[in-house]
């Protein structure tokens, strides 16, 4: 077994997420990925190996229990729509494609090259629930049960850029460090913050936390 496959199965032990060999090998095959296409498109700003585990697997692979949980508790299942907001090179939206197959990811950047390296993943990772789309969120109509975004922009941009995209008792997933009081702060009332969730990133040292929030009814 390689090193990158020691720590992402020990890191997977720590989050307490069992996965099969299949999705393990498609998230070792995702890491490779990225580092083939950064080295050519700069995808991402990070290339040590080890980082790219703690800081973009690892990172993106805590918040999948805390997901599967909500939508397990909203009665959401098979079929189930996620938007990833400003993807980049597809975190964590890839890895929730990975992670749950019942559910259909779309992933959207604007960004040209970045949209076409998810459209080559899903080639790639044999993954039939991912989709790229090449486009700014704001532009964006269809309706999904669950819009996330992983250091995309302040929690009042987020949630105002992206909300003609959230069916009607969908929810926001915004991904951020430290508990965010300031942006929290500064949400419209017409956004109802229902829980701030704290992760624990293995092999990192860092505070991160899920902010959830849905519409207010009127
Ligand atoms: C800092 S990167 C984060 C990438 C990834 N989520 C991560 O955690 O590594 C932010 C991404 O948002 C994209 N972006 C910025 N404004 C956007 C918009 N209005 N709609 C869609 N994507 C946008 C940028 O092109 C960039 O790829």
């Amino acid at each position: 077994m390689g090193g990158a496959e020691k720590d992402l199965r020990a890191g997977l032990n720590a989050l307490q997420l069992p996965l099969s060999d299949q999705q393990i090998g498609q998230l070792l095959d995702y890491q490779d990925l990225i580092a083939k296409w950064t080295r050519v498109y700069n995808l991402t700003a990070v290339r040590d190996p080890s980082e790219m585990m703690t800081h973009h697997l690892l990172d993106s692979l805590a918040a999948v229990a805390p997901l599967a949980a909500y939508l397990d508790k909203a009665g959401l299942g098979q079929g189930s729509r996620l938007l990833d907001v400003g993807s980049g090179a597809g975190l964590p939206g890839v890895v929730i494609a990975i992670c749950c197959p019942a559910i259909a990811v779309s992933c959207v950047d604007t960004v040209a090259k970045k949209a076409a390296f998810i459209k080559q993943a899903a080639l790639a990772l044999k993954l039939p629930n991912l989709t790229g789309l090449h486009a700014r969120v704001e532009s964006i109509d269809q309706a999904f049960d669950v819009i996330c975004s992983r250091a995309f922009a302040s929690l009042p941009d987020f949630t105002q850029w992206s909300a003609g995209a959230l069916a009607p008792q969908g929810v926001w997933m915004a991904m951020k460090g430290k508990h965010p009081a300031d942006e929290l702060a500064a949400l419209p009332a017409s956004v109802d913050v229902f829980h701030v969730e704290q992760l624990q990133v293995p092999g990192l040292d860092a505070e991160r936390c899920i902010v959830w929030m849905r519409q207010k009814s009127a």
